[in-house]
């Protein structure tokens, strides 16, 4: 009963950060969905070199979100943000259809990483009010996420402009974390 209790205390009423890293190539959206998330605005941004880190706390969980830069030059740089990461959230541009296979690529050269073994990868088909935008069974297609075995994985389509779908989203990893 003890041990239970304490438990469930510690669920309800811990205030320990989750860490979550937001990666994706660069002007996938990264960077306006963080602080879309925090702000309830869409900022304007310019190119991320390094990171932003921002707490955000949903549903009583206290999110610590890592936006990491996507420039090309910037990718081997995401691994040293890897460690204690809770989930990952991997955006997409839907509308860079060029690019989709850049992205595959960096999707699953990162999940092979043994510091992300238990971590939740939720992609974000963003920029779905975008003509032309792939849907996120596309998207997820073109992503090969199938393939992605033994994986905790979630495709959530989302436009950073409108918020739609982001918090649903979150939702998801709620729902991840909750059930560890
Ligand atoms: N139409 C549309 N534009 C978006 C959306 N999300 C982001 N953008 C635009 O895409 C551009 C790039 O957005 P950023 O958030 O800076 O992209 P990023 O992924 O952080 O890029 P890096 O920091 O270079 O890795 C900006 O002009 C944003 O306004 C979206 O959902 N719809
Ligand atoms: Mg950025």
């Amino acid at each position: 009963m003890g041990i239970l209790f304490s438990s469930l205390w510690s669920k309800l009423f811990s205030k320990a950060e989750v860490k979550i890293i937001i990666v994706g190539l660069d002007n996938a959206g990264k960077t306006t969905i963080l602080y879309k998330l925090l702000l309830n605005e869409v900022v304007t941004t310019t190119p991320t070199i390094g990171s932003n880190v921002e707490e955000i706390t949903y549903k009583n969980i206290k999110f610590l979100m890592w936006d990491i830069g996507g420039q090309e030059s910037l990718r081997t740089s995401w691994k040293t943000y890897y460690t204690n990461t809770k989930a990952v959230i991997m955006v997409v541009d839907s509308s860079d259809t060029d690019r989709l296979h850049i992205a595959k690529r960096e999707l699953h050269q990162m999940v092979e990483s043994e510091s992300l073994a238990d971590a939740a990868i939720l992609i974000f088909a963003n920029k779905q009010d975008v003509k032309g935008a792939l849907n996120s069974a596309k998207v997820s297609d073109a992503l090969g996420l199938v393939t992605l075995k033994d994986r905790q994985w979630h495709i959530q389509a989302c436009s950073a402009l409108t918020g739609d779908g982001l918090f649903e989203g979150l939702d998801w990893i709620v729902a991840r974390l909750g059930g560890q």
